[in-house]
């Protein structure tokens, strides 16, 4: 993976004084429409794409409690900012809510009061942003080596006044576990990851951030039985316990989000380089 030298150095965490979210609610047709032009030269779409369907309501507010605002004005920034930006699709847009917020903030009931979080690979903040929202005790890294990727997460975590809960970690996985560039190494209790790689390079990349006892989360769809099949062993290598597959957010979302977790169980270092020992700071193998 190659980083994208768009913006600046790596990330060590948004400061300054947020202004708090937009005033913008769920489902509020009286949002700024202004069009604004998308890359291509199309007309991006306006924060409306984002109001949270009514049929959604019940559930969004079920995973969201007081927190809907907040969820809301992030639906917003992804809906309009996130996809001039490329960072999400077009026709996703009007998807938000039922494909990423909802199917995110499930996975919230399999992490521990005050816990913290490591997301990898959390692209434009998914789950790793939507957890911090649902849930205020969590301590949340978010994990990504792409600086055009990286800036907005740092915006959003500002506009959004989660400045205090979320940090952001500019670079890959295994820089965050192994630290780089004279940053600490860093770890968690929970690893969460969705869309990013197969179960065996994820399991490889993720159980390096568990503390021991901890767990790595991934949103996994249909194909999480066959990956555990086929990658236990690579798992159990790596000082994984028995993958398992949980649903989330049953009886409150459709289809409820499907996880596959693993415990950190034994402590297993990364494999040696071919060649002998790695000098301390020198740039880890490519994978
Ligand atoms: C398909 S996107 C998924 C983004 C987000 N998790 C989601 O569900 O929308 C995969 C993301 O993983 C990131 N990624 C790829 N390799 C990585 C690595 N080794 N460590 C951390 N992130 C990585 C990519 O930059 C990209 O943002």
């Amino acid at each position: 993976m190659t980083h994208d030298d768009t913006t600046a150095d790596a990330v060590t965490g948004p400061g300054g004084t947020p202004p708090g979210p937009s005033a913008v609610r769920a489902g509020d047709p009286s949002a700024d429409t202004n069009p604004v032009r998308d890359a291509s030269g199309g007309e991006a779409p306006s924060p409306v794409d984002a109001a949270l369907p009514p049929e959604l309501a019940p559930a969004a507010l079920s995973l969201f409690g007081d927190r809907l605002d907040v969820a809301a004005a992030y639906a917003e920034l992804l809906a309009t900012d996130g996809v001039v930006r490329g960072l999400i699709g077009p026709r996703e847009a009007p998807r938000i809510w039922d494909r990423h917020l909802l199917n995110c903030a499930a996975v919230a009931e399999r992490i521990p009061a005050d816990a913290t979080v490591l997301d990898v690979g959390s692209g434009a903040g998914l789950p790793g942003l939507v957890l911090a929202i649902a849930r205020p005790d969590l301590t949340v890294t978010l994990i990504e080596p792409l600086a055009r990727r990286t800036s907005f997460l740092i915006e959003v975590v500002e506009r959004l006044g989660l400045t205090r809960s979320v940090r952001v970690f500019r670079g890959r996985a295994d820089e965050a576990a192994s630290g780089s560039s004279g940053r600490e190494p860093i770890s968690g209790e929970i690893v969460t990851a969705r869309a990013v790689a197969p179960l065996d390079r994820l399991a490889a990349w993720s159980l390096p951030l568990a503390v021991r006892g901890g767990r790595l989360l991934a949103l996994k769809g249909a194909s999480a039985a066959e990956e555990i099949s086929e990658h236990a062993e690579v798992v159990a290598r790596l000082g994984g316990g028995e993958p398992a597959v949980h649903l989330c957010g049953v009886g409150v979302i459709d289809p409820p989000t499907t996880v596959v977790e693993i415990v950190r169980e034994r402590m297993v270092g990364p494999p040696r380089p071919a060649g002998g020992k790695r000098s301390h700071g020198a740039r880890p193998r490519r994978r």
